[in-house]
């Protein structure tokens, strides 16, 4: 029966610190220069060979101690995903805040794992300077964040959470839809100013009014239920045709929801086609009195013809969580100047308007989801890490194998991440002709191929030799043995 953590868990760690009889080859040594680590030399250099001498030194054959794996979490990143981590014996260093471009390239040289929320922008310069770096967990929905296909390129895989905080998004959009209709931050800001002002002109119920969903993915299709639930009436477009919650239904334009909805919210990812989706012609096309909710991305809607259709009442109001540029961290302040966004002044213009709510990109952050997101996420790296599994990459083919169990000693697990090019197989195979290949999963997105095999009757000392026949190889973009 496969027992993925088998090998690993000897050598789990408790956070007490029973560990230290397993350190011993790697005792005294800085991370950076540890000759433990040669899961990756940049793609064309065999500069790591030297360390292949200590791969196999484990009765288990795995080429690495998990205290030798080094984690970076951005962003906060909740303490369940810290925890899971940290079991494994890695060591794992947390930051509140991201880390702008310059700080982080010089941050990640030595790292092997980086956990990321929204925010951290994983450009192809900061991949680059990532010589060490495996695999990289966004601790969120979005992945436009990180340049995939360079990912890709490097060998670095990308896992994401496709939906934990899905829900808290949809009801947070639930709440921003009454407190519009009901102009109810601006109530409470006056009064909390002193001001009592009871007014009902320009105030509605939601119940009977239109929403126009734009995007009915997982958050879109949650909150199309939510809404029914209230009394709405719900239609959606999207690019793909998908089934309906409820009784809402699909229409065949953006241009036909526009003029049909009383609230329109947008659920799109940040794609070139999203870019700008919400411009000068669509707030033309809304319906006059009507009120637009971001909780996207700050990409999607232009926000000088937002803070237009304000000015000129075309919308009664709107909510925006996503901006075009965002500080850094909590306590930062908002505004172009230190925004240094390069992206116009807006700042001071979207703070100046009536029934307008601005939240600081908190529609995902709820307890219930990051606590999911942090075992979802950290649980995908884990096997990634110790395993090879890529099943949920995104940026990857998903391929997986059963894990080894104590009845299979002299196993070792070989992965190669390579070019999807003809005739890499047959070479991997000739490389791996000597042992017994008991299984095999190959499996290819677009330019990047991941292959995935357990071989049997391996003696340490070939450990070396078949690493390096693998390097070798034209197609090679990364090697890793592991157990
Ligand atoms: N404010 C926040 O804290 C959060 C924001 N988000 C954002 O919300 C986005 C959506 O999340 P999910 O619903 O989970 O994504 P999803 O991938 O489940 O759904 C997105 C939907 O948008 C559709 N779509 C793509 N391009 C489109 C276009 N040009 N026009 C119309 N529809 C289009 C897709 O077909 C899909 O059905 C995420 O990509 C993320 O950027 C997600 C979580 C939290
Ligand atoms: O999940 C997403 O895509 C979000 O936008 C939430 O981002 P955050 O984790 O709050 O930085």
């Amino acid at each position: 029966m496969a027992q993925p953590y088998d090998i690993v868990s000897s050598h789990k760690v408790s956070r007490s610190g029973s560990f230290a009889a397993n350190l011993s080859f790697n005792q005294g040594m800085s991370l950076s220069t540890s000759p433990v680590l040669s899961f990756h030399s940049p793609p064309g250099s065999q500069s790591q060979s030297q360390s292949l001498a200590n791969l196999a030194r484990t009765k288990s054959l795995k080429p690495f101690q998990t205290a030798d794996i080094k984690v970076l979490l951005l962003e906060n990143v909740n303490q369940t995903g810290i925890e899971i981590l940290e079991e494994q014996g890695y060591q794992v260093e947390t930051m509140k805040s991201s880390l702008g471009e310059d700080e982080l390239i010089e941050k990640i040289k030595d790292v092997h794992v980086i956990g990321i929320r929204s925010k951290t922008q994983l450009t192809a310069r900061v991949l680059e300077a990532a010589k060490s770096l495996i695999v990289i967990g966004c601790f969120c929905i979005g992945t436009n964040q990180v340049d995939l296909q360079a990912a890709a390129q490097h060998g670095v895989a990308v896992f994401n959470s496709p939906f934990s905080n899905s829900r808290s998004v949809a009801e947070l959009t639930i709440a921003e839809i009454v407190c519009l209709a009901r102009q109810l931050t601006d109530r409470s800001a006056e009064l909390h100013n002193g001001t009592w002002n009871k007014v009902s002109a320009g105030c509605w119920e939601v119940r009977g009014k239109t929403l126009g969903i734009v995007g009915y993915g997982h958050i879109g299709s949650q909150l199309s239920v939510l809404a029914e639930g209230m009394g709405m009436s719900v239609i959606y477009y999207d690019v793909i045709p998908l089934m309906a919650m409820g009784i809402a239904r699909q229409v065949k334009t953006l241009d036909e929801l526009l003029s049909r909805a009383d609230f329109v919210t947008l659920h799109v990812p940040e794609l070139p086609e999203t870019k700008n989706m919400i411009g000068p012609d669509q707030f033309a096309k809304m319906r006059d009195g009507s009120y637009l909710i971001n909780n996207s991305r700050g990409s999607v809607v232009d926000i000088p013809a937002l803070v237009d259709a304000m000015r000129t009442q075309k919308l009664a109001g709107a909510a925006i969580d996503v901006y075009p540029a965002e500080p850094k961290g909590n306590g930062d302040y908002f505004n172009d100047s230190s925004l240094q966004s390069g992206k116009g002044a807006w700042t001071d213009d979207l703070r100046s308007l009536k029934n307008l709510i601005l939240t600081p990109h908190i529609g995902g952050s709820t307890e219930e989801a990051q606590s999911a997101i942090g075992v979802e996420v950290s649980t995908a790296l884990v096997k990634y890490v110790n395993e090879g599994t890529t099943v949920g990459a995104v940026n990857m083919p998903e391929v997986s194998l059963r894990g080894l169990t104590d009845q299979e000693p002299d196993h070792a697990r070989v992965i190669f991440i390579h070019k999807n090019v003809p005739g890499v197989l047959r070479k991997v195979n000739e490389v791996l002709s000597n042992h017994n290949v008991d299984k095999q999963m190959t499996d290819s997105r677009g330019e990047v191929a991941y292959l995935m095999a357990d071989i049997s009757n391996v003696r340490q000392p070939e450990i070396k030799d078949l690493w390096q026949n693998l390097e070798d190889l034209s197609s090679r973009i990364r090697t890793r043995i592991l157990y």
